[in-house]
């Protein structure tokens, strides 16, 4: 039995290869995340970004090598069951309740959180702190005006609000952002890195973007993917500087 040391690592990729038949599309991916570490993924086109993520939250099964999570092996379960296990994986999937309202929403996530069930009577201490951990989310995301709005008759860019602040909600011990900005112009864009900043200040974040104003806004630590294999780590600045990095994707990047 593994048990776990504030100093372990969230998540950790070992050795992990991925090929669809004959075709290697990762190889040697070695990776570790510390708790409240933001670490962005980046990379050219057909490097092997999303494909790393679907192995990451269960959507492909890896070809070599392990992933952990909380030092339990998580390679080859199901996306539903990782959910449970503290990886959510946020945006480009719409996970809101349109008919319901952004407070009961949000209601709703916290409740997870504390493992409890819709209920008729809601009374006691526990209830009370779902009540007020909920208002703290929507003063800290401020959607507090739009609380009692249903879900489904909110704009884009405050359903995706929402769903950050969902997933924020449920206490996961990381969460995994698919492009987070995708779709956004360039004022929605730089509003959505502040949210997620202040959203996420104390997760720990995996995400993928190719917008490299969000990757440098978030993030504390980059990886760069080429041609299936990590080419670097370090800070953005580190990375900025990385001579190799720059041949292979920064001054290359059209995006
Ligand atoms: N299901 C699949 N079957 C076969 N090949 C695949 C499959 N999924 C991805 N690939 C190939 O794997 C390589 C990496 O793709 P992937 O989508 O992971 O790259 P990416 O870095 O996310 O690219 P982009 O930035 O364009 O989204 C590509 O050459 C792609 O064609």
């Amino acid at each position: 039995m593994t048990t776990k040391s504030a100093a372990d690592p969230v998540l950790v990729v070992r050795g992990v290869a991925k090929s669809f038949g004959p075709i290697a599309v990762l190889d040697e991916i070695n990776m570790s995340l510390a708790a409240g570490e933001r670490r962005a993924v980046i990379g050219p086109n057909g490097a092997g970004k999303s494909t790393l993520f679907n192995l990451v939250s269960g959507r492909f099964a890896v070809t070599k090598g392990s992933i952990l999570l909380n030092n339990k092996r998580i390679d080859g379960t199901a996306p539903h069951r990782l959910n449970r296990m503290g990886l959510s994986r946020s945006f480009q999937i719409t996970q809101i309740f349109k008919g319901l309202s952004l407070y009961d929403n949000i209601y709703l996530a916290v409740m997870s959180r504390h493992k409890r069930r819709w209920a008729i009577s809601r009374f006691g201490p526990v209830w009370k702190m779902i009540h007020q951990e909920t208002e703290q989310l929507l003063d800290l995301a401020q959607l507090t005006p739009l609380a009692r709005k249903q879900a489904g008759t909110l704009a884009y860019s405050e359903q995706r609000a929402l769903e950050i602040c969902m997933t924020v909600a449920t206490g996961p011990s990381i969460i995994l952002l698919d492009e987070p900005t995708a779709g956004m112009s360039r004022s929605e864009t730089s509003n959505m890195v502040a949210f997620i900043d202040r959203m996420t200040k104390n997760c720990t974040l995996m995400m993928v973007e190719h917008d490299m104003d969000v990757v440098f806004g978030l993030a504390d630590t980059i990886s760069v993917l080429a041609n299936g294999r990590i080419l670097a780590t370090g800070t953005p600045e580190a990375i900025r500087n990385n001579q190799q990095v720059q041949d292979a994707y920064l001054n290359g990047s059209t995006e």
